[in-house]
């Protein structure tokens, strides 16, 4: 079987090891003479399986993605060629949880507001993966969330509802939701012009899900009025050609990593592995922490919860998001630049999830607190 491969999703040689010969494309499209003798692909989100590329594949049997994100598979095209697909739900949600928690903590802690968190409303706009994982942190911190997802609540999901107006007026939103153009429920520029008019200073707006959700023209219009909210963005409209007039505007800009944590990316890669291997029918017995590398553990002592600052510091020595945002400003306004950034993400120092920190705790109250925080925490006598 010939397996092609996007070159940035890790630890594939160990994973498929003699399921198949494994070639790997370094742009963003595989070429051609790759596609030829191709029986699976293997995709991140920047690649366009379309009709076009799908012409360039006469064998292809089995696509996957090593993503959340499915909006770059046309499920139509593939449907006509009976390609099955499929994505990695879910694998790098943690991830994006801690990018979030990280964020909020660096403004809150610029803005001198980190003693205020029990007094923030926080809305998760949309209640899946990510949304969940993130809510989950800032609940952890005191704040109070609440969950929009008009689609969820339809279902009877009691955590979730379907007031807009709420969002509005809350003091955090924080984005995790799919682009999608059609349905009940569209969310492209789902946060347009008029929304942002009613945004005001002391609300943060956070987008970690894709760029076209947030009107990326209506940000530049409404921040040059003054007065506007702040603004956390990890992801643009039409990456990697990105607005550079937005960046001066925002408190966070960040080259789409949110999810790119080691443990979120070789998590992608597995999903994906085991996929295939189901699909065509090939024993496959590897786990998780067969292919991702251990860390050299610490055990630190529970910084008291109470005290945000030092929880804060704690966490910002831990997961530095202010780097990616000077390294996204310095080197990558560039559609090449924010490209190589992304391919070449501490390539050297992988960023690695708060669940590779231990930490000692004196009660079980602050266990459980520590572990929605998202730590490996554990009680001392
Ligand atoms: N920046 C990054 O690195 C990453 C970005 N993402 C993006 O985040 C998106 C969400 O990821 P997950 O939470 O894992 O997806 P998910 O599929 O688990 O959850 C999405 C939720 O959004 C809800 N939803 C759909 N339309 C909505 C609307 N109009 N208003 C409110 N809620 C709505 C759905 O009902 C669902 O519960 C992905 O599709 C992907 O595009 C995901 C991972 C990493
Ligand atoms: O999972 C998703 O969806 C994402 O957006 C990824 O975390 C980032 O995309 P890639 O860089 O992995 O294509």
């Amino acid at each position: 079987m010939h397996i092609v491969a996007d070159q940035n999703i890790p630890a594939l040689p160990e994973l498929l090891g003699n399921v198949g010969n494994l070639s790997c494309y370094t742009d963003r499209t595989p070429p051609p003479e790759l596609l030829r003798t191709a029986d699976a692909l293997l995709v991140r989100s920047i690649t366009q399986v379309d009709e076009t590329l799908l012409q360039h594949a006469p064998q292809l049997k089995f696509v996957a993605t090593a993503t959340i994100g499915k909006e770059h598979l046309d499920s139509v095209a593939l449907a006509a060629r009976n390609i099955q697909w499929t994505n990695a739900p879910g694998c790098n949600a943690d991830s994006v949880g801690e990018y979030v928690l990280a964020a909020v903590l660096h403004v809150l802690r610029e803005q001198n507001r980190l003693n205020d968190v029990l007094d923030l409303d926080v809305a998760i706009v949309g209640a899946g993966h990510t949304g969940t994982a993130t809510g989950q942190r800032l609940a952890a911190l005191g704040m109070n969330v609440h969950y929009y997802d008009p689609p969820l609540a339809e279902q009877g999901d009691t955590r979730a509802h379907a007031h807009w107006q709420r969002v509005l007026t809350s003091d955090i939103i924080s984005l995790h939701v799919p682009l999608t153009h059609d349905g009940l429920y569209p969310t492209h520029h789902l946060i347009d012009i008029e929304t942002l008019q009613s945004l005001h200073p002391g609300q943060l707006l956070i987008n970690a899900c894709r760029g076209a959700v947030v009107d990326n023209q209506a940000v530049v219009r409404r921040c040059e009025q003054g007065e506007c909210p702040t603004l956390v963005f990890d992801v643009f409209e039409h990456e990697p050609a990105i607005d550079a007039a937005m960046l001066p505007h925002l408190a966070i800009a960040t080259p789409h990593i949110a999810g790119h944590s080691l443990e979120g990316k070789v998590g992608g890669a597995h999903q994906v592995t085991t996929a295939l291997c189901k699909h065509f029918g090939i024993a496959f017995e590897m786990s998780l922490s067969d292919v991702l590398p251990s860390v050299d553990w610490r055990t630190l002592g529970a910084v008291s919860i109470q005290r945000l600052p030092d929880l804060a510091e704690l966490i910002l020595s831990l997961y530095p998001i202010i780097e990616d945002d000077r390294r996204l400003r310095v080197d990558s306004v560039t559609a090449a630049g924010f490209d190589h950034l992304r391919k070449n993400y501490r390539k050297d120092n992988p960023r690695r999830q708060l669940n590779n920190q231990r930490i000692a705790c004196h009660n079980a109250a602050q266990v459980i607190r520590f572990r929605q925080l998202g730590f490996n925490a554990y009680q001392v006598c």
